[in-house]
């Protein structure tokens, strides 16, 4: 299966962009849509950095990709073979949008949401035509991250699901097939660290910067070698029982959201968006950052490519 001539991705915000960039490298004519003229400006800069990296990672061109900046969704959508949703993560509006793509697309194109963890099945319920709706979930930078996870909705036709792996395999990525959860299987895992770290901060055990740089490089360097469920043979299954066993009753298990980014979001220190959040970020320091990462991430995946092949 190759990368379909012409995709449309509904959203261009975060991630929205670099998804398209994916998928015009791979010769894809893509539509970005949004419903803001000053979101597709910025998608525009955020579509030509993300090209730099994988210029830097060395991703060959396909000839024929192009991406194109639409306000107008129904000129997006026109003959799209497949769809990709990447608007916020709230599910009325998640629906409303889904409703309005299956109605100026075939019944055969292949709808993609790159819901964060919203259960397709909730997602489909208002959908004339449901079988087409499959989750799709990008990993944050989406032209960097070699790994989609794909979820099939109660009503998801297995043909779509197979059709999404393909799509997958033909950018070059891992795909990663599951059962719906809330949160699917990336993000159950990323929030559990998340929890924890946020309720470190929280009771002062360690100064963020310190929990960064523990994680960083005492998980996260490690992880990205092994797996979680391969380090459990590393480190022995008896000492797992013996650590669990007086640990997991001592973990958080916050049930609502962390106190401190609830302080953060209502004084809308939203991050890197704000140039403002966890950390305060300088005049042009969130290019910078942005930059760095990027750089990083290119760096990381080159090694890993040596000892794991994409
Ligand atoms: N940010 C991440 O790290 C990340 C990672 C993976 C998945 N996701 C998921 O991807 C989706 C998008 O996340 P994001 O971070 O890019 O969000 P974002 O808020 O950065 O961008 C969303 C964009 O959608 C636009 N939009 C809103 N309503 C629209 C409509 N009706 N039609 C077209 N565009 C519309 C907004 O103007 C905005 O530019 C969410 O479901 C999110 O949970 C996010
Ligand atoms: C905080 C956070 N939340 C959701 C996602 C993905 O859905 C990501 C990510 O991909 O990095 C994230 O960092």
């Amino acid at each position: 299966m190759n990368v379909p001539g012409i995709c449309a991705v509904i959203g261009s915000g975060t991630m929205g962009p670099g998804i398209a960039a994916l998928l015009a490298r791979h010769g894809s004519e893509v539509r970005l849509n949004d419903i803001s003229q000053e979101a597709l400006d910025r998608a525009e800069s955020a579509c030509t950095a993300a090209s730099g990296a994988l210029d830097q990672l060395g991703t060959p061109v396909t000839e024929g990709g192009s991406v194109s900046f639409e306000l107008d969704a129904a000129a997006a959508l026109d003959g799209a073979e497949l769809v990709i949703e990447a608007v916020p993560e709230e599910i009325g509006l998640k629906r409303r949008v889904l409703e309005r793509i299956e109605a100026a697309v075939g019944t055969g194109v292949v709808i993609a949401t790159n819901t964060s963890g919203i259960p397709i099945s909730d997602m489909a319920a208002a959908m004339a035509h449901p079988q087409r709706l499959v989750g799709m979930h990008w990993s944050n930078p989406p032209h960097l991250i070699p790994m989609i996870e794909v979820i099939r909705g109660e009503r998801t036709d297995p043909a779509v699901e197979t059709a999404t792996v393909a799509i997958v395999e033909a950018l070059g990525y891992k795909a990663v097939v599951e059962k719906e959860v809330p949160g699917f299987v990336e993000n159950r895992v990323l929030y559990a660290i998340m929890r924890e770290c946020l309720s470190l901060v929280e009771q002062g055990v360690a100064s963020q910067e310190d929990i960064d740089t523990c994680v960083k490089w005492g998980i996260g360097y490690k992880l990205a070698v092994i797996g979680p469920m391969r380090l459990l043979d590393m480190a022995g299954l008896d000492i797992y029982s013996s650590v669990s066993g007086y640990l997991n009753p001592d973990l958080s298990d916050e049930k609502g959201i962390s106190p401190l980014v609830t302080k953060l979001t209502e004084q809308n220190r939203l991050g890197m968006k704000t140039e403002d959040g966890m950390y305060p970020y300088a005049e042009g320091e969130v290019a910078a950052k942005r930059a760095d990462i990027l750089r990083g991430l290119v760096t990381v995946r080159k090694a890993l490519s040596e000892i794991t092949p994409v």
